[in-house]
C-alpha cells in the first residue's frame, strides 16, 4: 500500500498505531492529521528517528492541514474523545459523533477513494455513522474492535492454562461494550475446546472479564484508556488487507441482512483482503449465544437511536 493516514494520529492509539505501521513498513507513508497544532509533526519525527533501530524506510509525516489525507488508500480514525473511568463508551457519543462527521467531511474531500477504518468510540456505532455520511460501498467501511477483544480474551486463556497464546484461537462478536459476546465454543488450544482444558465456571469468568477488558485497563491506568493492544489491532487488521491475507476476523462491519440485521454496524466474523470486508461469514450460533447476539445488537442499535437526536 502507498499511503495509510491517522487522524488523531497525535493521540495515544495513533501514535502507537503509526509506530507499528512503520516499523512493519506496511505502507510506504504513514500522515498523522491531528487539531491539536504542531503534535503530530512532533510525533511524526519522533517516530521516524525510531527507524534507525528498527530499520524501516517508511515515511511518517505530520501536519493540522486536512490536504495531508490526499492520495490515501486507507484512513484510520482514531481521532475524538476516549471515556473516563465509570464512564462507558457511550457516554462519549455526543462528543465524539462531531468529531467524526468533520473528519468523514475531510476524508470524503481529499481522500474519496479510501478505505476507511474505525477505531473512535462508541466503535460500532460511529462506524455505521461514517457509512451512512459517506454513502460508499460497505466493504470500504469497517471499525476494530473484536480483534482487541479476542486477543484479550487468549492473553486471559494463555495466563489461566500456562499455554503458548500462539496456539489459542478466540472469537468475540456483537457490539464493542459491555454486552459483547465472546464465544467460547469457537476458541480453541490448537484446535482443541478450551472445555476440554477448564471448568465451565473458570470460561465464565474469562468470559466476563473479556467483557470488561477496556475498563479494568482504564481503572489501571487511571487517566487513560488502552492503546498499546489497540493499535497493535489495528495494524493486525491492516496487514491482512494490506497482503491480501484473506484473514478472518472479528470486524466491526455494516449488516445488510447478515444475522437478519440490517442498518447497523457491529461485530461479525469478516474475511479482510485488500477489498476490505470481502465477506462477512455468518455462523449457525447456538440459542443462548443468539440471544446474547441480539441483545448486544439492541444496545449498539439504541446508540443509533441516540444519533437521529443529536443530529
Ligand atoms: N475501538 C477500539 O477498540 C478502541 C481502543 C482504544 C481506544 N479507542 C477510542 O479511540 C479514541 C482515541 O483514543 P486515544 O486514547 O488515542 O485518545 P487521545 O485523546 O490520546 O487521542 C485523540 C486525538 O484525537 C485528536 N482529535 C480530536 N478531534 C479531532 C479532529 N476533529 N481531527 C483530528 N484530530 C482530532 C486529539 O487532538 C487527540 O490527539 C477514543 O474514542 C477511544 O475511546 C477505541
Ligand atoms: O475501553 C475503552 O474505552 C477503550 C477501548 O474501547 C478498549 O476496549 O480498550
Amino acid at each position: 500500500m502507498n499511503k495509510i493516514s491517522i487522524v488523531g494520529g497525535a493521540g495515544r492509539v495513533g501514535e502507537t498505531t503509526a509506530q507499528i505501521l512503520a516499523e512493519q513498513e506496511l505502507c510506504r507513508e504513514v500522515a498523522l492529521l491531528d487539531v491539536n497544532e504542531g503534535m503530530s509533526e512532533g510525533v511524526a519525527l519522533d517516530i521516524v528517528q525510531t527507524s534507525p533501530f528498527f530499520k524501516f524506510d517508511s515515511r511518517v509525516v505530520g501536519s493540522d492541514d486536512p490536504s495531508i489525507l490526499a492520495g490515501s488508500d486507507l484512513v484510520v480514525i482514531t481521532a475524538g474523545q476516549a471515556r473516563k473511568p465509570g464512564m462507558s463508551r457511550s457516554d462519549v457519543l455526543e462528543a465524539n459523533v462531531r468529531v467524526i462527521d468533520a473528519v468523514t467531511d475531510e476524508i470524503m474531500t481529499h481522500a474519496p477513494d479510501a478505505m476507511v477504518l474505525v477505531v473512535s468510540n462508541p466503535v460500532d456505532t460511529l462506524t455505521y455513522r461514517v457509512a451512512q455520511r459517506t454513502g460508499w460501498d460497505r466493504r470500504r467501511i469497517f471499525g476494530q474492535a473484536g480483534v482487541l477483544d479476542a486477543s484479550r480474551m487468549a492473553g486471559f486463556i494463555a495466563q489461566e492454562t500456562g499455554f503458548s497464546v500462539r496456539d489459542i484461537t478466540t472469537m468475540v462478536l456483537g457490539g464493542h461494550g459491555d454486552t459483547m459476546v465472546p464465544v467460547s465454543r469457537f476458541c480453541t488450544i490448537n484446535g482443541i475446546p478450551l472445555s476440554h482444558f477448564l471448568p465451565e465456571e473458570r470460561i465464565a469468568a474469562i468470559m466476563e472479564r473479556t467483557r470488561k477488558g477496556g475498563a479494568e485497563i482504564l481503572a489501571l491506568r487511571k487517566n487513560s484508556s488502552a492503546y498499546d493492544a489497540p493499535g497493535a489491532a489495528v495494524a493486525t487488521m491492516i496487514d491482512a488487507i494490506v497482503r491480501n491475507r484473506r484473514r478472518l476476523l472479528p470486524c466491526v462491519a455494516i449488516l445488510d441482512g447478515e444475522y437478519g440485521e440490517r442498518e447497523i454496524a457491529m461485530g461479525v466474523p469478516c474475511v479482510l483482503g485488500w477489498q476490505g470486508v470481502e465477506q462477512v461469514v455468518e455462523l449457525d450460533l447456538e440459542p443462548i449465544e443468539r440471544a446474547d447476539f441480539d441483545r448486544s445488537a439492541a444496545s449498539v442499535r439504541a446508540d443509533i437511536e441516540r444519533l437521529r437526536e443529536i443530529s
